[in-house]
């Protein structure tokens, strides 16, 4: 445990390379000849996150596996990194499939408690560690799919929306979006121009005022989602969907992506620091730590 916090610096110092800047890697895996044995599947499991990489078809199942939410804290953004890195460097693997072992939670979002009576230096090695993640997901050569098997809001949303589809269980008590406003918090530019890239600027920008989450249905008729199935159905979809995407011609969908997201992520690039900045001044403020005490005593007494 004590490796977290000195591989959470090593990868969030690195710096990374998003999709716009690093070489494409085509046609990754080759199709494996009707008639063979099953190629096999290899796993790796962290603490809060488990990857199976079935090498016949290419595709990984990512699943989050952190009690009791899932939240984002620094050392689940880390493992999320090295396992997007891992795959992205794995030339058997083509698309990723991401969704969660916890009943009715895709993701609580960031961990709040990561942003509450920290000092700057935690902060900063925080939000580093989230820009990170998006910069990895969003600019991902992989095809990446979100199964969102429950309830997704703002960073767990984010992730569903950095993703190139999306697909939820039709269950209207789970609900998804960027609810920044109603923590008393904003959406950084990249969440937003992130979500406008998916629904578009009114719908986006009458959600993020208003913090709205979205159940299930509405998700759908907002176009935050795709499309939705029934829960048990889920990743059979998601498995089809992914087949879909896949027949493609790895490098003229990954240029297209790439096309398609360039302007968002070179934005992010080459603000980097300016926006840790925004975030450590931001979140100090002992306004908002007011806020999101009284959030998380909210959340508390609701459960009482
Ligand atoms: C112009 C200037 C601009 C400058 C801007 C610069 C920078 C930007 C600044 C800030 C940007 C921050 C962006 C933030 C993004 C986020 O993601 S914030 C997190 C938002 N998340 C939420 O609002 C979700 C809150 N949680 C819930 O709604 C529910 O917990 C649930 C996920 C629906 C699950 O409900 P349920 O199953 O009933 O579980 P409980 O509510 O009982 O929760 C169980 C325990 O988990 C704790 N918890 C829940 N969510 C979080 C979380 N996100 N972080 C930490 N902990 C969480 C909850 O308190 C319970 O704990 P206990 O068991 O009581 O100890």
């Amino acid at each position: 445990m004590a490796a977290a916090p000195i591989l959470a610096r090593r990868i969030a110092r690195s710096g990374v390379l998003p999709l716009c800047c690093r070489p494409p890697s085509w046609d990754r895996a080759p199709r494996q000849p009707p008639g063979l044995p099953l190629a096999p599947c290899r796993a790796f499991s962290n603490n809060k996150i488990q990857v199976e990489l079935d090498e016949s078809s290419g595709v990984a199942m990512m699943k989050f596996k952190s009690p009791p939410v899932n939240s984002l804290s620094l050392d689940f953004l880390t493992e999320f990194s090295i396992s997007l890195e891992k795959l992205e460097n794995d030339r058997a693997c083509r698309g990723v499939i991401i969704t969660s072992t916890i009943p009715k939670i895709f993701s609580s979002g960031l961990d709040i408690m990561e942003m509450c009576g920290k000092n700057v230096e935690h902060y900063g090695e925080f939000w580093r560690a989230v820009q990170e993640m998006w910069l990895r997901l969003y600019g991902s050569n992989m095809v990446t799919v979100a199964a969102v098997n429950g309830s997704s809001p703002a960073g767990g949303c984010l992730i569903a929306l950095s993703c190139d589809y999306r697909i939820m269980a039709e269950n209207p008590k789970f609900s998804i979006g960027l609810n920044e406003a109603q923590l008393g918090i904003v959406a950084p530019f990249w969440f937003k121009d992130t979500f406008v890239n998916v629904v578009g600027h009114r719908i986006a920008e009458r959600s993020l005022q208003l913090g709205s989450l979205h159940p299930a249905p509405e998700a759908l008729k907002l176009g935050l989602v795709d499309e939705l199935v029934p829960e048990e159905k889920l990743l059979e979809k998601a498995s089809a969907v992914m087949a879909r995407w896949l027949a493609l011609p790895d490098h003229a969908r990954q240029l297209t992506k790439s096309m398609m997201r360039k302007a968002v992520l070179d934005h992010l690039v080459a603000h980097r620091e300016e926006d840790i900045k925004n975030f450590i001044n931001f979140i100090s403020k002992e306004s908002i730590q007011k806020s999101l005490r009284m959030y998380m005593e909210m959340l508390k007494k609701k459960k009482s």
